[in-house]
């Protein structure tokens, strides 16, 4: 694995030639790989640089990923950030700011063509041959190339080849549109530098793969081969799965997009694996969030098991549960007949004798660490061995979980957000113990329940939640430096969010909203604001919503309104920490207010990306629209901010850690990234910080 270069030779004219030296076939092993990225970011730092040519040393391009690189993501032992690298060149490539140009002479195959085909043109001999044999070795193409293939050649002609494995001559692949020209092994280096320079200067186009459609055939067309495609596929092979899933990502790409088609898991939705038919699911705790999920369940018609401690609370899970359809009901979703029939798939116990058979366990008990591994210990006793636990927490680590099992590889997170049935978004929390076929699993029944999954790593508040924290804390600073709550709450729902920090902390309860901010003191004491005004209130019993007393009074299900008594808490809060009104806050507009709750947000949330907790930032992105709330038209979290641009955010919160202390202190992915000029949700530098 470790072996092979690239060599990169600036010319005269302006272009870097970056070849591949790995003989005998210039295999893309880890080694080549990290040196092409390395030569990659010079090429594209160096003034003297316009353009790039790849090529291979030796009259051949490519012969794809080094077989033992992909030995070694098979059997789990490549370490993540090399994946997570790896995964990220390709797009690298293709949205350079610099052309790219790849010079094909002898082979371009598996990840060698994928390179090209990330490239602005490719330029091959006559000689040339190019394939797509992943699917010969068990392996769909990893690089891009199942949604650059077809909107190169359009779908007919990349399904034959990547199904078939089939190689194609120069001659084909020019006609295809796959090669741009053909010429002599002599010419070829000169034809490419000159081919990147035209389109240096306009006088070729600057083709990126990902974003052609004219070569995909209508969708209805698309629909028909790609059917043809599956029939053909299980007539050839009945057994086999991955040409199955390499169509459904083909389509995928299709119908969605191509970022969609490419959203695959490394080390996890890469490797093969069929999720299993889960049929029957159970839940302990019948609470908010139980009975949210269990709701969701029924309605997508999985059978569920629902266990409480005793009949009150059994039966008010369950209530909480017919009073979720009811609501269908009347908004004329459902008949009373089909509700009826849904809630048939209910069963409502008192121990664990039905979860003998269960598939997939969700405990959806209070935050408290002893209760959970308690009940997890409970779990591995009743539950068969393939049965998946999975646990809602939103904050404690999932290995303390199941610190007293001996089944911490079948544990998983399953994030939900408050209310389950109604919140479109489920975060999925491995660690480093977790099976993926438990991810793939709970992938599938994300899906089927109409769900938008994401797959984080463990720890503190995951992405979602770790992400967002500073929002409220923002919120409470500013509060405490004397601005009217509603005037912080009304400025971010003017800016799109569906509700402000205030309401966000009714809504979340107090005694939750506590409990988190303890665990984010002890985990990260330097960027936690210490406010009293929560534990001040919950003395008082007010716990937010659900005691209808926080920083709204609350009228019927929904109704909020200002309550002026909370000042009672607020003024008695200054009086004890002594702080006083502080006149340059109070000049702040609503736009400044936003930007000071959210700029935090996006500090925490390239923290998150920094420690690859989330692997992209598009993660994010979804994660802040359909878990937060955050405006979908500003195109979630980090797309906001890139459209900012990282400098400002960095200025800004520079500017306030001055000002007002440690809390606002940009972190060293945000600072490095406005120092460079470079997107917060570039990959590159995105997986370069995490190696
Ligand atoms: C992310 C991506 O989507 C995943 C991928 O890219 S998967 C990899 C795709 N690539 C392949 O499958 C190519 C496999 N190789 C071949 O088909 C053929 O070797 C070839 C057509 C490239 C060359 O064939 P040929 O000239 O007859 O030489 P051949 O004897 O087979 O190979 C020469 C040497 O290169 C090695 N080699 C070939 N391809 C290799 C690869 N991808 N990785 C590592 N070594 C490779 C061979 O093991 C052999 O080594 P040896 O001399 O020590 O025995």
């Amino acid at each position: 694995m470790s072996k092979g270069r690239t060599d990169m030779e600036v010319g005269a004219d302006g272009v870097a030639v970056i070849a591949v030296v790995n003989p005998p076939v210039n295999a893309l092993s880890v080694d080549v790989l990290y040196s092409l990225m390395g030569n990659y970011e010079e090429a594209i730092r160096r003034n003297d640089v316009r353009a790039i040519v790849l090529i291979g040393k030796g009259g051949i391009f490519c012969g794809g990923l080094d077989i033992n690189v992909l030995g070694a993501i098979q059997k789990n032992i490549l370490e993540k950030v090399k994946v997570d690298y790896i995964d990220a060149m390709t797009d690298a490539l293709e949205v350079a700011v610099k052309p790219f140009v790849a010079a094909i002479d002898g082979l371009a195959f598996g990840g060698g063509l994928e390179f090209s085909m990330a490239c602005q043109a490719r330029i091959s001999t006559p000689m040339a041959q190019l394939c797509l044999p992943e699917l010969q070795l068990g392996v769909i193409p990893g690089f891009g190339g199942t949604q650059r293939l077809p909107r190169l050649i359009g779908l007919t002609k990349a399904l034959e080849m990547i199904m078939l494995s089939k190689h194609i001559r120069a001659e084909e692949a020019h006609q295809l549109g796959l090669v741009d020209a053909i010429v002599s092994p002599e010419e070829l280096l000169g034809a490419a530098r000159h081919w990147a320079l035209d389109i240096c200067e306009s006088r070729r186009p600057w083709v990126r793969a990902l974003s052609k459609t004219d070569k995909i055939e209508p969708p209805e067309q698309a629909r028909e081969i790609l059917k043809f495609a599956r029939d053909q596929a299980q007539k050839r092979a009945p057994n086999l799965k991955h040409p199955l899933i390499c169509i459904d990502v083909i389509e995928e790409g299709i119908v969605s997009g191509p970022r969609a088609g490419l959203r695959k898991i490394a080390g996890v939705t890469d490797l093969g694996l069929m999720p299993r038919n889960l049929t029957k699911v159970a839940i302990v705790g019948g609470g908010l969030m139980g009975s949210g999920i269990a709701t969701s369940l029924i309605l997508n018609h999985y059978p569920v098991v629902l266990k409480e401690e005793n009949e009150k609370f059994l039966n008010a899970g369950v209530d909480r549960i017919k009073a979720n359809l009811q609501s269908h009901v009347r908004k004329g979703k459902m008949t009373q007949e089909k509700c009826e029939k849904t809630l048939s798939l209910l069963t409502g116990v008192l121990d664990y004798e039905r979860f003998k058979d269960a598939d997939l366990v969700i405990e959806a008990v209070t935050d408290n660490v002893k209760l959970k591994q308690q009940i997890f210990a409970e779990l591995e006793r009743h539950c068969p061995p393939h049965c998946i636990l999975a646990t809602t927490t939103s904050t404690i680590d999932l290995r303390l979980i199941g610190q007293n099992t001996n089944c911490q590889e079948r544990i998983v997170g399953a994030h939900f957000f408050n209310p389950a049935h109604t919140v479109p978004l489920l975060e999925i929390v491995c660690t480093q113990h977790t099976l993926p076929q438990a991810v793939i699993d709970l992938l599938d029944v994300g899906k089927k329940i109409k769900k938008t999954p994401i797959v984080v790593r463990n720890c503190t508040g995951f992405a979602v939640n770790r992400m967002f924290f500073p929002y409220t804390q923002t919120a409470l600073f500013l509060l405490d430096r004397g601005m009217d709550l509603y005037k912080i709450d009304h400025a971010c729902t003017g800016f799109g969010m569906p509700v402000g920090p205030f309401r966000l902390a009714d809504h979340v309860g107090f005694g939750v909203a506590l409990g988190t901010g303890m665990q984010y003191l002890e985990d990260f004491p330097d960027r936690v604001y210490k406010s009293m005004l929560v534990p001040l209130m919950i003395e008082d019993k007010w716990t937010g919503k659900a005691s209808k007393r926080g920083f709204y009074m609350y009228e019927g299900r929904r109704k909020a309104i200002p309550d002026p008594d909370t000042m009672t808490y607020v003024d008695k809060l200054r009086s004890m920490a002594g702080s006083s009104t502080d006149p340059e806050l109070m000049k702040l507009e609503d736009k400044d207010i936003v930007e000071m709750v959210l700029f935090p947000v996006i500090n925490e949330a390239c923290r998150v990306l920094d420690e690859g907790v989330a692997v992209k930032a598009s993660d994010l992105d979804i994660a802040s629209i359909f878990g937060m709330g955050f405006p979908p038209y500003r195109g979630g979290i980090m797309y906001w901010a890139d459209s900012i641009g990282a400098k400002r955010v960095h200025a800004k919160l520079s500017e306030w850690e001055k000002k007002y202390g440690q809390f606002f202190r940009p972190c060293s992915y945000l600072s490095e990234r406005a120092a460079a000029g470079v997107p917060l949700s570039a990959p590159t530098n995105q997986a370069k910080a995490r190696l």
